[in-house]
């Protein structure tokens, strides 16, 4: 990959508050990367600084090898679309999509063929002639969308452009940036707090917590192998057990639960030394009920209760006084309530977060 995008070292405070705190990372011409993470860790004021509305406290930011973070944002190329659409409410749409271009001095003509362009590619050019109040909301925000992609940026900011919008919309929205990123080639920071949307629309996700990314990776990357705790738990659900790093050896770590079981985890570099604490997530369909108490990784459970979710069922099993969910099919033999099994993983089925 190559370094289109740099962050290098990057912190902002307000007053003494430290917002974004020593960011690092990377990415590549063309990608798309979704910004993950609960509300106040940073996404909003990490994409403010890379569009130019806020200046880094510390730290360089490099786009397509120029260093940016002191330019005003009209000096970026970048388009930025926001969750409220900013429309101006007395332009037709077409003066909205133009009104960029007739900031920065470019002629009639040119201006009218990129308009023509740009509400194109959003599919909406027969609307051109109304004003922002005739047109729905998802309307407004392919608007918003057309109006950023004008001067035809090679970075695209959006800030929860879909957040307004209900959930049938939105799943269409998010198929149709998803094609304009692809067929125009644009590389895309997208803000979103739906875990949804930022797996199924990302390359790779950034996931932030205070002012912090936690793991920036591709999709199946953080849910299998989330590399944090918050991770684990933030991204989709997950089991923790937890216990003590015993020894790691060929790719296998044994770790000690607190009840003195011990566990085996297929892993590259553990995260702590032999003697530190961990924790093993299990993904809940990943752990598998059945009754040899002598399988490897058998932890003896007893059903608690069983949720139906017409595609699956989710158990939820007491430990040894720990809650665990398992996941399983509707197939799978039926384990009535109040009865003990064995729930077990395999070693390439779990990770190992640090506590
Ligand atoms: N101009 C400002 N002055 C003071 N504090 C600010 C300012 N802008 C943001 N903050 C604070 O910085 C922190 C990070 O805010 P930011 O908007 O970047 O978070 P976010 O992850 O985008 O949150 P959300 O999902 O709620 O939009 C918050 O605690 C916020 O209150």
């Amino acid at each position: 990959m190559d370094s289109f995008i740099h962050f290098d070292a990057v912190s902002k405070s307000f007053g003494t508050m430290k917002v974004v705190d020593g960011l690092d990372f990377h990415v590549g011409r063309g990608e798309f990367v979704s910004l993950l993470g609960p509300s106040g860790s940073g996404k909003t004021t990490l994409l403010m600084m890379l569009a130019g509305f806020e200046t880094p406290t510390s730290g360089a930011i490099h786009v397509d090898g120029v260093r940016v973070e002191r330019l005003p944002p009209y000096k970026r190329n970048m388009g930025v679309v926001f969750q409220s659409y900013a429309l101006f409410p007395h332009m037709t749409i077409a003066e909205n999509i133009a009104f960029p271009l007739k900031m920065r001095g470019m002629g009639r003509a040119e201006r009218e063929s990129r308009v023509t362009r740009a509400l194109d590619l959003v599919r909406l050019g027969e609307l051109k002639a109304r004003r922002p109040a005739q047109l729905s909301g998802g309307q407004q925000q392919r608007i918003a969308l057309a109006r950023s992609l004008v001067y035809e940026p090679k970075v695209v900011l959006m800030d929860e452009p879909l957040s307004a919008l209900d959930k049938q919309l939105r799943e269409h929205m998010q198929l149709e940036i998803r094609e304009l990123h692809r067929t125009l080639g644009l590389t895309v920071i997208f803000v979103t707090h739906d875990q949804g949307e930022a797996l199924t629309m990302s390359d790779r996700v950034a996931v932030l917590n205070r002012g912090k990314i936690e793991q920036l990776d591709t999709p199946s990357g953080l849910y299998d192998h989330p590399r944090t705790r918050f991770v684990a738990e933030f991204i989709g659900e997950t089991n923790l057990l937890e216990g003590t790093l015993r020894a790691h050896a060929d790719g296998l770590a044994q770790v000690e639960l607190a009840q003195g079981r011990v566990v085996a985890c297929r892993t590259g570099a553990p995260p702590a030394a032999a003697g530190e604490r961990v924790m093993v997530s299990v993904r809940p369909e990943r752990l598998r009920l059945g009754s040899d108490p002598g399988a490897a990784n058998a932890l003896p459970v007893r059903i608690e209760d069983d949720v139906y979710h017409g595609d699956h069922v989710r158990l939820h099993l007491d430990c040894g006084g720990q809650r665990l969910v398992a996941r399983t099919d509707r197939r799978d033999e039926a384990r009535p309530v109040g009865s003990d099994a064995i729930a077990g993983f395999a070693p390439e089925d779990c990770t190992l977060v640090l506590p």
